[in-house]
């Protein structure tokens, strides 16, 4: 998947200019950068959910499988099937746990053999089976937040993505709770590429293998600040040999 030459407008206001990048297949990419640097809105563009957001517009391509996701005639509902998204507070449906998991693959209507299978499995990639095996009729809201976000993770692998978009997937939980998320995430990058938004520079450089950093730059007409892409590169790369003076600021805590 790649962002060709991408700007993002809510209304007048340009949140991001001019961002070309390369989502490695099989890789997590995270996306870092100080806050209103555009880095939720760029995730936003990559399944056109930004559609869903009064006034927003997106200006260039995002390519995923030699296609441009914003050309004539591309079902928005199809593309965020195969590009998924979990959001920063875990937000399962008011349904039990099963049908949390059940509702997408029904509402696409995908071709399923045994429901009851496609729902262990689903569970079990997202390392939530063991836990939840023994009450699945009940419902999602009786799970911790660390599980609950497990839940909305199983429920995005449901309906058999190819890349999964995470907006700060554990900001609203605790350390152990984080750990999981992050072992999670490792083991799903053998089989989803994975963008993940994070504040938390230790989880970037704890699970990306691609980083691009973000800052937002004050436009000389207009005065407004435009969210631009600085600095991408593998992570290590970034994190120990950061090529521009900004990106090193950032991560070393002098700005941002
Ligand atoms: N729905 C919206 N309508 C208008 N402006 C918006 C909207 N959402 C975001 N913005 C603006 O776009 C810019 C980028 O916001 P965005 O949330 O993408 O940044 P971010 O880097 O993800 O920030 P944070 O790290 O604080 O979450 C900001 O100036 C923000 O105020």
């Amino acid at each position: 998947m790649s962002a060709q030459d991408v700007d993002i407008y809510y209304g007048e206001f340009r949140a991001v200019t001019g961002v070309d990048l390369d989502f490695g297949k099989n890789e997590i990419t995270a996306l870092i950068g100080p806050s209103g640097c555009g880095k939720s809105t760029l995730l936003r563009s990559l399944n056109r959910m930004n559609d869903l957001v009064e006034g927003a517009r997106v200006e260039g391509k995002v390519m995923f499988l030699d296609q441009d996701i914003y050309a004539k005639g591309v079902d928005p509902i199809e593309v965020r099937r195969r590009i998924g998204m979990v959001f920063q507070k875990p937000n399962p449906f008011p349904k039990s746990i099963y049908d949390n998991i059940a509702y997408g693959p029904r509402v696409t209507g995908m071709k399923v053999d045994s429901m009851d299978d496609l729902v262990e499995e689903a569970l079990t990639r997202a390392a939530l089976w063991g836990e939840v095996k023994d009450k699945l009729k009940q419902s999602a809201f009786g799970l911790s937040g660390g599980q609950q976000q497990r839940l909305c993770i199983a429920r995005t692998i449901a309906v058999e993505p190819d890349v999964i978009l995470m907006d700060e997937p554990c900001s609203a939980l605790d350390p152990i709770a984080t750990m999981r998320i992050e072992d999670l995430m490792r083991e799903l990058r053998d089989d989803y590429t994975i963008v993940i938004v994070t504040h938390n520079m230790q989880q970037a450089a704890r699970v990306a293998d691609r980083t691009a950093f973000f800052t937002a730059l004050a436009d000389e007409t207009s005065g407004d600040r435009t969210g631009v892409l600085v600095e991408y590169g593998q992570t290590s790369q970034i994190f120990e040999n950061p090529r521009d003076q900004r990106t090193e600021d950032y991560i070393s805590g002098r700005f941002g």
